[in-house]
């Protein structure tokens, strides 16, 4: 069996966009957690935060983790808070290797956050998160990549290192 990459990080360190070139260069699938929601919910993510609340979405998240731990030898990016509930991080690393996109914090809170509830235009919401889950995803990462480049260099160490992990 083919274990999945699962990319784990703040909000706009670029999860999505590293695992899109990521499944490129391996020729892997891709799977979005946040895509997986907004499928089952018929709705956006911004959406499902309005009308049902974060803890609707939260049991949301971890309905697309147990889904997305059932698939193999897929790029799997979740959303910035995965690492909340350890249930989600269980049945993700039991099929997964775990990368953690650790990308400055002064980069995230320069990028567009207008589709993140959690985040919107506030800077210091980002800060808090921030201080709120460093613990969390460094506690989860079997793999961190802090290169502050391009997310193509990033997607380039990330394959490396999976392949190197398959040689094993
Ligand atoms: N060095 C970099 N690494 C990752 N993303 C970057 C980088 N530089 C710019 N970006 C951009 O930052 C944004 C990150 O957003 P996204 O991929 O949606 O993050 P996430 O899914 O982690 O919330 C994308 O628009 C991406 O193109
Ligand atoms: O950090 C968070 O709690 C969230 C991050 C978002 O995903 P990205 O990290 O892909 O932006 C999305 O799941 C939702 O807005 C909540
Ligand atoms: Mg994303």
């Amino acid at each position: 069996m083919r274990k999945n990459i699962v990319l784990i990080g703040m909000p706009g360190c670029g999860k999505t966009a590293v695992g899109r070139i990521l499944a490129q260069l391996l020729d892997l699938p891709l799977v979005d957690t946040d895509e997986l929601v907004e499928r089952a919910a018929g709705a956006t993510i911004p959406e499902i935060f309005a009308a049902e609340g974060e803890l609707a979405f939260r049991d949301r998240e971890t309905a697309a983790a147990r889904q997305a731990a059932g698939l193999e030898g897929t790029v799997i990016a979740t959303g910035g808070g995965m690492v909340l509930r350890p249930e989600n991080m269980e049945a993700l690393g039991a099929t997964g290797v775990i990368f953690f996109r650790d990308r400055a914090l002064e980069a995230i809170i320069g990028e567009d956050h207008s589709g993140r509830p959690l985040v919107g235009s506030q800077p210091d919401k980002l800060k808090k998160l921030y201080t709120e889950r460093i613990e969390l995803y460094r506690k989860y990462a079997q793999y961190t990549i802090s290169n502050t480049d391009t997310a193509q260099a990033a997607a380039e160490q990330i394959a490396a290192l999976y392949e190197q992990e398959a040689r094993v």
